[in-house]
């Protein structure tokens, strides 16, 4: 059989930058980037050991392949169990435990080689290594690839909620290999395109004409050129926000679009894998978009467009969310944790209109209590 691995020169690789000064860095996207990873990395880092986090699933379909990519480097593998619960203090604290036993100096690379999950892990962990040690993002899930590996949010869960408990830390490089998301199942494909669609309904409607003219479909059956160009489209997007405002003090917040509510979803489910991170935020789109038109801010019909674009394919609406939509008083006692909120008053993320999403820093508790009632199941 041929060999089919691409060469470093075949690789057609795209860049763009996070520009943000003396912590600024590159998201490099390509097919068969993986086998570009040691020279980059000895491009940002004098040290030749890497700590590799992992979880079992993908180790058990990539490690070869990154081991391969690791080659001219001291490699410790931290492989931990798949799922969101490894967001916790015990996930948190078994990473570190394995860094110190390894007797790893914060000079020293820790790279998240997996999806979000892993990645807000392993960046968190980074963060408070011996004050902060040098991190890079391999993402391998469609999710992770356009929207977690970007931006330095890391954080571990806890029983008030999601993400409550993390950090700002920025990666030195993000290096995403769309080859990796050919083991991916549909449904973590799903999960993914829901944040890319969010950054068409953000602030840019001709990215959701786009999708919804075929390209999203495209996407989700993993079309090499759609897939390419909605990656480095939602990368750049991401870029451009967290260049303004890194740590969240205005516009960044609008990437939590639909958030809100899928937060609030995701811990009344549980962190068990019955809802998904982007199966809340899909729902939690279409949440923000109806109780946008509820409020009167958004024409019904443009929210309907959103509903339907996402039913046609086959992604979560609200109406899905039934079995996590049973208790009102407690979604909203969950949403009042948020940590948009300020002043005791909660931040939602609305919509006057397909790219035209704007931040509401005072949302009335009684209208949110009324729409949750009115859709309580
Ligand atoms: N930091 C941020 O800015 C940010 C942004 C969005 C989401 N998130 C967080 O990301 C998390 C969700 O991430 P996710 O959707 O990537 O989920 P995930 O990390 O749980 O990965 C999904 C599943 O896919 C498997 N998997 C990963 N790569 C694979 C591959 N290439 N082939 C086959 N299986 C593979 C994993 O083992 C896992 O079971 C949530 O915790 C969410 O809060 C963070
Ligand atoms: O990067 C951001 O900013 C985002 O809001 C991206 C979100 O998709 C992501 O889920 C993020 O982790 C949510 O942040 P949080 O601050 O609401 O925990
Ligand atoms: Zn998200």
């Amino acid at each position: 059989m041929d060999d089919v691995t691409p060469t470093n020169s075949q690789i057609n690789s795209e860049v763009v930058r996070v520009d943000l000064g003396s912590r600024g860095y590159d998201i490099v996207i390509g097919q068969g980037e993986l086998s570009r990873l040691g020279d980059r990395l000895k491009s940002i880092t004098a040290s030749d050991r890497v700590a590799v986090v992992t979880d079992e699933t993908i180790h058990a379909l990539h490690g070869g392949a990154i081991a391969e990519a690791l080659s001219d480097f001291r490699t410790h593998m931290i492989i931990r169990p798949a799922g969101e619960d490894q967001k916790s203090m015990a996930g948190l604290d078994a990473v570190l435990d394995s860094l110190f036993r390894a007797g790893f100096d914060r000079s020293d690379t820790i790279l998240a080689f997996g999806g979000g999950v892993i990645g807000d892990l392993t960046g968190f962990a980074a963060s408070v290594f011996k004050r902060g040690a040098t991190f890079v993002q391999v993402p391998t899930t469609l999710l992770a690839q356009v929207d977690s590996s970007v931006g330095g949010k890391t954080a571990i869960n806890n029983a008030y909620g999601k993400n409550l408990v993390g950090a700002f830390y920025q990666p030195r490089l993000v290096l995403i290999d769309t080859n990796l998301l050919a083991t991916l199942p549909v449904r973590q494909i799903k999960a993914g395109y829901a944040e890319i669609v969010k950054y068409g309904l953000i602030d840019r409607p001709e990215f959701f004409e786009a999708l919804d003219d075929g390209i999203g479909a495209d996407v989700l059956s993993l079309e090499p050129n759609a897939l390419r160009e909605a990656i480095s489209v939602s990368c750049a997007a991401k870029a451009d926000v967290v260049a303004q405002d890194e740590r969240e003090g205005g516009v960044r917040a609008l990437l939590n679009l639909g958030h809100t509510f899928a937060h609030a979803l995701e811990l009344t489910a549980g962190y068990g894998g019955a809802l998904l991170h982007g199966e809340a935020v899909s729902a939690g789109m279409d949440m923000a978009f109806e109780f946008s038109a509820r409020l009167g801010l958004c024409p019904v019909p443009t929210a309907k467009r959103v509903q339907d674009h996402l039913s046609h394919l086959s992604m979560p609406i609200r109406a899905d969310m039934a079995p996590f939509l049973t208790d009102p008083d407690t979604l909203l006692s969950h949403m009042r944790q948020d940590k948009k909120n300020e002043g005791g008053n909660i931040t939602l993320i609305l919509a006057r209109g397909i790219g035209q999403s704007f931040i509401e820093k005072s949302a009335s508790e009684a209208e949110l209590k009324a729409y949750l009632k009115d859709i309580a199941t």
